[in-house]
């Protein structure tokens, strides 16, 4: 069974109350766009408002801890978002692995943890320039994924999607070219079906990230293997979030 694209908002460090009306207007066309799942992950301030104010479109966090709760200050559990309204959660996002040293390991706890909150899981990989000029792109990724992600899911299929960031093209207007997001999302395929079994691991979606737009998202969106799309500036208005996701919309139409 094939799943709808899924195209998620990551608005990262933006957005205070007056991005409220983007949600709602996100969430008023998405309503009529039922081939495609929508998604927003906002700051940890807005999920409850999002939730509440976009009925129709998903919202999710940015991050969770691995702790269920207790002392640690500042820190946000995945027991508490769901609890404000998200039904997921982005791990592993290279901002958080670079900014803030995450681990594989703790992002693998992260994800444990969120699942035993009930909520479903994006698992973010990707590389560095650097190591995609070495030629290392591939075996770098899957060994972040081979050890991000759970051992076991329950229903893996429809409650984990990874996505796929390269580093060098989040934010820098830089994307990857489609044959390349086929090579790394095969290979990303082929990890999943060997850890979820066939069924399973076949269903879960591989989302592309990095600089995604109106303009590029047909190309990238009708890649094989691709699944759907995490995008973060375009994001940030629904004019250009809904450009993306009319792009999906379109593909399956077509
Ligand atoms: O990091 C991203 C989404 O998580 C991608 O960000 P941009 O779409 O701004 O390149």
């Amino acid at each position: 069974m094939a799943l709808r694209p899924f195209i998620v908002g990551n608005w990262k460090m933006n957005g205070t109350r007056a991005m409220l009306a983007e949600a709602r207007a996100i969430d008023r066309s998405a309503q009529r766009l039922m081939k495609v799942e929508v998604a927003l992950a906002p700051p940890y301030t807005l999920i409850h408002a999002v939730h509440k104010e976009a009925e129709q479109i998903g919202v999710g966090a940015q991050d969770c801890s691995a702790e269920a709760d207790g002392a640690y200050t500042g820190d946000i559990s995945a027991v508490m978002i769901a609890d404000a309204g998200a039904k997921f959660v982005i791990l592993g996002h290279s901002e958080r692995r670079q900014g803030h040293m995450e681990t594989d390991a703790l992002i693998r706890a992260k994800a444990e943890a969120a699942l035993a909150a009930g909520l479903k899981l994006i698992v973010c990989c990707g590389e560095a320039e650097a190591t995609r000029d070495a030629g290392d792109a591939e075996a770098f990724v899957i060994a972040q994924l081979r050890n991000s992600l759970p051992e076991s899911i329950e229903g893996a299929g429809e409650r984990l999607s990874v996505a796929y960031e390269p580093i060098w093209a989040i934010g820098t207007g830089k994307t990857a070219t489609v044959a390349d997001v086929e090579t790394m999302h095969r290979a990303i395929r082929a990890l999943l079906v060997s850890r979820y079994g066939e069924e399973e691991g076949g269903m879960v979606r591989i989302l592309y990230g990095g600089s995604v737009k109106p303009e590029n998202a047909r190309d990238l969106l009708g890649a094989d293997e691709v699944g759907g799309a995490l995008v973060g500036g375009a994001s940030l208005t629904a004019e250009s979030f809904l450009g993306i996701v009319m792009a999906a919309a379109d593909l399956q139409d077509a």
